[in-house]
């Protein structure tokens, strides 16, 4: 939680103003932020100086790691979070690609478990690493990317936490995770939520202990609509100490994750938090 209310504080004091084309509201901005969550330790990275939404957060994770490419499919497994994106934005909706309401196209989950290979075959990216990790594998390169520069124009955003290395030493796993644009007071509260959870379940499907995940974040941002909440509320409270997650041990296996796991088989205890704030979204 200090680190997230460090990186706040950063933006707040040492951020540049950039103007964002894309969304029309410019940002407060700064380059680079490193941060670290202890799953080893159950240090549940939930933000306490506001109310978190850490179920949608964990069900949007749920979505990209079944491959859904429509927002109706998160909203079904409780997140929200697509519907903007993916009905609300001029250059998507007047892209030739979209297919119609709620259509994401070719994002994230979609580059994890079906890489369009040249000879028209696809790539399970998420199948390859959680196999060779359940047989102790690393091979230097268990690497799940969602970047495909050749196919942004197929889908309504480019990823913004767009790769996640896994890492074997002895049987304890890592998980270093690389975001290159970060809404910090509203994305990222779901992004260390997710990275965390990433490292827990796999840990959890593979059979090994888990460490810590590394979070390394490029262009974090604060709107500047968001900005008198940022500073003037959600930075004047004291933040409580960490919860803990519980993950439903019966989950096993990248077949139950794509089956039958929802965001209720995720409970957190622990949790205090000051009061919920609502900030704007840019879509
Ligand atoms: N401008 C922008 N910021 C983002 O963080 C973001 C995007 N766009 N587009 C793609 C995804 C969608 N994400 C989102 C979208 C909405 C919330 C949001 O509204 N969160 C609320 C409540 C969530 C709920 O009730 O379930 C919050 O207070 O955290 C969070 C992340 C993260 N990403
Ligand atoms: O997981 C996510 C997804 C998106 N964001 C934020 C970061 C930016 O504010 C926007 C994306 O806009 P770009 O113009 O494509 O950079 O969404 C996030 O923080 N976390």
């Amino acid at each position: 939680m200090k680190q997230y209310l460090q990186l706040c504080q950063r933006i707040v004091d040492e951020g540049q103003w950039v103007e964002n084309k894309r969304t029309g509201t410019r940002c407060l901005t700064v380059i680079n932020a490193d941060l670290e969550y202890d799953v080893a330790n159950n240090q549940f990275p939930m933000i306490t100086t506001r109310k978190s939404y850490y179920k949608a957060a964990i069900a949007e994770l749920l979505g990209y790691l079944r491959g859904y490419d429509s927002a109706a499919q998160f909203r079904e497994i409780g997140c929200k979070t697509w519907d903007a994106n993916a009905n609300e934005n001029s250059a998507w909706l007047n892209n030739l690609h979209r297919k119609g309401e709620d259509d994401m196209g070719r994002v994230y989950g979609v580059q994890g478990r079906a890489w369009q290979r040249p000879d028209g075959s696809t790539l399970d990216q998420l199948a390859k690493v959680i196999n060779n990790l359940k047989n102790g594998i690393d091979d230097r390169g268990e690497i799940i990317s969602f970047y495909n520069p050749g196919e942004f124009e197929l889908g309504c955003l480019r990823p913004c936490m767009h790769t996640h290395t896994f890492s074997l030493l002895g049987d304890t796993l890592y998980l270093t995770s690389i975001q290159r644009s970060c809404d910090v007071p509203l994305g990222l509260n779901f992004n260390q939520i997710q990275c965390f959870v990433l490292l827990a379940l796999v840990a959890q499907i593979t059979g090994h202990k888990a460490g810590k995940a590394y979070h390394k974040i490029t262009n974090a941002h604060i709107y500047e609509n968001q900005l008198e909440l940022m500073r003037d509320v959600q930075l004047k409270r004291e933040p409580f100490a960490s919860p803990q997650l519980k993950i439903n041990p019966n989950i096993k296996s990248l077949n139950d994750i794509e089956t039958w796991v929802t965001r209720d088989d995720f409970e957190v205890t622990g949790y205090e938090c000051h009061e919920a704030i609502q900030y704007p979204f840019s879509v």
